[in-house]
């Protein structure tokens, strides 16, 4: 369970959230959704503890301050690919995630299921966005965080990647995970998760998916309401 309480975020002049309260249980895909320059990303960087804050987040029950290393350890959040390390290998990468998140996951398994097995030993420097892209996705897999924040994840995937990164992102719903994924695909949020998260004037927003249309809120909060 996240739960946040009275979350307030501002970064130099600008208030991304104001007093913020809710929570999200566990199993559950949610879309986190904004126009460009909300504060999506600030948003799940302020929840990995990234970026100062007010209020309170607490991942099943524990607080980053009184307890930072069990907190971290339920949690797996890299930014981009852009923070991944181009010297090294996404083996390399995948087996550090491993030890630190003590995982017991099957790294070959998931190689297998992204199909990285070609690239998985080349520096990550020689591979393209895409594949990059599969070894960052790859990283959040072996982790087996309880809680999973991915900015953007499918950028720069074809459309037979973004169906298996998909279907493994249902897989780990269904295995417990909470699963927060900023994206700006609107159609990919309808299609895989359980609950659409609206960053608007300083609030989240917290819709059940199949109770309403996506496509209206959006108009509603950033085309409408900016006119
Ligand atoms: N390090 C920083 N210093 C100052 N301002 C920042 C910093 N990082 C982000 N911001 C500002 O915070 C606001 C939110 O940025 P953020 O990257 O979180 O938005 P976003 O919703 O993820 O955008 P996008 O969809 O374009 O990726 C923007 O106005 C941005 O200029």
């Amino acid at each position: 369970m996240i739960e946040i309480n009275n979350l307030t975020i501002k970064i130099t002049e600008t208030s991304i959230l104001k007093d913020v309260s809710l929570s999200i249980s566990e199993n559950k895909i949610v879309g986190l959704i904004a126009p460009n320059g909300t504060g999506k990303t600030t948003f799940l960087k302020s929840i990995a503890g990234l970026v100062s804050k007010k209020g309170k987040v607490l991942l099943n029950s524990c607080d980053l301050i009184e307890n930072r290393s069990m907190y971290l350890k339920q949690i797996f959040f890299v930014e981009s690919n852009e923070n991944i390390y181009s010297n090294l290998t996404a083996m390399d990468h995948l087996e550090y995630i491993k030890s630190t998140w003590e995982s017991a996951v099957n790294i070959t398994e998931v190689l297998a299921s992204l199909g990285m097995e070609k690239y998985k030993a080349i520096p990550i420097k020689k591979l393209s966005l895409g594949m990059k892209q599969h070894v960052l996705i790859a990283m959040y897999v072996v982790s087996d965080a309880p809680v999973l924040l991915l900015d953007e994840p499918m950028n720069g995937l074809d459309p037979a990647s973004l169906t298996i990164v998909n279907n493994l992102l249902v897989e780990l719903k269904e295995r417990g995970k909470i699963i927060i994924f900023s994206s700006h695909n609107l159609s990919n949020i309808n299609e895989i998760c359980d609950e659409f998260l609206f960053m608007h004037n300083e609030k989240l927003v917290l819709v059940k998916a199949n109770t309403h249309n996506i496509q209206e809120i959006y108009d509603e909060f950033y085309i409408k309401g900016a006119q």
